[in-house]
């Protein structure tokens, strides 16, 4: 990284001259940092760019443009464990992207209700889908992230592309966002576990709302609004690079299929922006560039974070990325402020309601997007139909929302949000208490999301299908309905598996029960495996300054592997292993 230059070698050929690729910011972040007491890492010297350099330059932007009422999008590509997440989500202190910017919104929302008069209203509502081989979750609402084929993508002559159902939770503070968007991702790692995902393949959009009223010089009510979309996409890297077969090559391709079609895209906007008109932009070639649609090359203001490896390994993927990202820059996207006079919004919505009625009665023929004349057929109109109607649906609502005043939606989401955080709160004081196990999963992002405590007494590890239903509750592949039954005596933990049943303590198979140990690694079926906490002995090391050595999915993975017979003894290593990280950002 040379100023706002990233400069690339190629490994086998290092007389030659570096490519050199200018963006708005090049950030190095792969040393000359320190971990601080806290665990925040800070810089040792100008090189390093921490998480709140990177804020500060891009978060910032984004924050004065919500503010302002355009929609704004960030999204960030890159092969996998290069970082994006780590901009993006961040983990513990080393907060990313998006906790920063719901930190700083909230605290203007704060200031400017301090000083509000009685008409000034301020609203965010947040959404969290996931785009998995090509079909989109809800991850605000686990009831539909099981629906066959996913929820549907719909379009909307004026809205574009959207997600039919799509959960938009109202919140009210910096915790309340922050508590909802750890369920999301607690439910996502609850879905790619029980299905055997990887994570990594999945893109995850985070959507904003952020609604502000206030009256204008003229004493009339104005809507200014906001989407603000934070988009961690699928690991960049190549399906034959990744030696994927069966399921695994299925899956690749499909995510190939949404990242190939986002390449496509960025290309043929990158040559409209150099006046070639004519070209066709791909957008409904796949779900992800349908839901990106605005954000790519519509209205919004658009950042891409480009992640990087800097080991020899990947020198063919970081240089893929660098071409994307050098593409990406030329695209020129037109944002405008989303202003309107309150009273001039449901007015329309109310006028279109119209429109939609009589469409709806007169048999649903003439089709909301760009649809043609007759010959449907009876399920054809039935279907048409059942989208008018849903539409005019969802302009009732938003319709309803923008009369409601503030103080009416607060208490509405209040009580619910409270007892979520209310719940939160509970279960990090048990966590200090009570024994439990915390998960495993390969994306760091995804590690400790799911605790399960062993309260005192039995409790039984099962499926949901099981009569009566479980205390624990498991799913997925070879996961028995009555699959272990873990016992809490005086806080002496027991776990014995049901007859069938596969678990294994430590990389060992057990047949009957055995006594738990703080971070014992357990694995039921084939997927599910978590590490034992136990509150006492870890409080005991503490004071006892022992250090502590806290497995991770790779230790506990080897572990399975070496007592199975699978791995040599010289610490070769199985999984994957791609070297840290830095990110170009432009
Ligand atoms: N800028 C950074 N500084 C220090 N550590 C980093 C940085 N970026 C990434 N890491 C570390 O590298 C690891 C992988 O990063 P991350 O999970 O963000 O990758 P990813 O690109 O999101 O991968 P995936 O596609 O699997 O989700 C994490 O353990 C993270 O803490």
């Amino acid at each position: 990284m040379v100023g706002n230059q990233t400069e690339i070698k190629d490994p086998e050929n290092l007389s030659a001259d570096p490519r050199r690729f200018s963006f708005d910011f090049s950030y190095w972040s792969h040393d000359e940092f320190k971990e601080r007491p806290d665990g925040y890492l800070e810089p040792t010297g100008t090189k390093y760019a921490d998480q709140q350099t990177v804020f500060n330059d891009l978060g910032k932007g984004i924050i004065d443009n919500a503010w302002k009422g355009y929609n704004c999008s960030l999204f960030a590509y890159g092969q996998t464990g290069s970082g994006k997440s780590y901009s993006v989500v961040g983990y513990g202190k080393n907060q990313g992207i998006v906790p920063l910017f719901c930190d700083d919104l909230f605290d203007g929302i704060e200031k400017k209700r301090s000083t509000a008069g009685e008409n000034e209203e301020y609203q965010v509502s947040l959404s969290m889908l996931e785009i998995y081989n090509e079909q989109v979750r809800d991850l605000l609402n686990p009831k539909t992230i099981a629906i066959k084929g996913g929820l549907k993508v719909r379009q909307d002559p004026k809205k574009g592309f959207y997600v039919e159902q799509m959960t938009l939770k109202q919140v009210n503070s910096y915790e309340e966002i922050d508590s909802k968007i750890n369920e999301g991702t607690r439910n996502r790692t609850v879905a790619s576990t029980n299905m055997n995902a990887t994570s990594s393949r999945a893109h995850t959009i985070i959507g904003i709302n952020f609604t502000q009223k206030c009256p204008n010089d003229v004493g009339e009510s104005m809507t200014r609004t906001s989407i603000v979309n934070l988009v961690d996409l699928a690991g960049s890297e190549r399906a034959d690079s990744t030696g994927a077969t069966g399921d695994r090559l299925k899956e690749g391709s499909a995510i190939n299929k949404s990242l190939s079609t986002l390449g496509n895209v960025i290309k043929a906007l990158a040559d409209q922006s150099t006046g070639n008109k004519k070209v066709v932009v791909p957008y409904r070639d796949s779900t992800l560039t349908k839901l990106l649609q605005n954000a790519l090359g519509g209205n919004s203001k658009t950042i891409m974070i480009a992640a990087l490896s800097p080991a020899d390994i990947n020198y063919e993927e970081t240089l893929s990325t660098l071409r994307f990202a050098d593409r990406a820059k030329a695209i020129k996207t037109t944002a405008t402020v989303n202003e309107s006079p309150t009273d001039k919004l449901i007015r329309e919505l109310r006028e279109e309601n119209a429109k939609l009625m009589e469409m709806i009665k007169s048999g649903g023929i003439t089709l909301p997007i760009g649809g043609g004349g007759g010959g449907y057929t009876t399920d054809e109109v039935e279907e048409m139909k059942r989208q008018l109607q849903e539409q005019l649906n969802q302009n009732q609502s938003e319709m309803e929302q923008m009369k409601k005043s503030w103080q009416q939606k607060l208490a509405e989401s209040e009580q619910e949000n409270l007892g979520k955080l209310e719940e939160d709160k509970k279960k990090n004081e048990d966590r200090k208490v009570i024994p439990h196990f915390w998960n495993l999963n390969e994306d760091p992002a995804l590690t400790a999301m799911v605790i399960h405590f062993c309260n005192d007494g039995k409790s039984t590890i099962g499926t949901k299908n099981a009569q009566p239903p479980p205390n624990i509750q498991i799913n997925g592949l070879s996961i028995q309905k009555q699959h272990a039954i873990v016992t809490n005596k005086g806080m002496n933990v027991t776990l014995e598996p049901c007859s069938g049943a596969k678990i294994l303590v430590n990389g060992q198979k057990i047949a009957k029960g055995v006594q738990l140990h703080h971070n014992d690694r357990v694995l039921f079926g084939p997927n599910h495996l978590y590490v034992f906490h136990h509150p006492k002995d870890a409080s005991k090391n503490m004071k006892e300054g022992k250090s502590e050595e806290t497995p991770t999915f790779d230790s506990a993975n080897e572990e399975i592997a070496e007592k199975a017979g699978l791995v040599r003894h010289d610490g070769a290593t199985s999984g994957k292993i791609v070297s840290p990280y830095s990110s170009v950002l432009f």
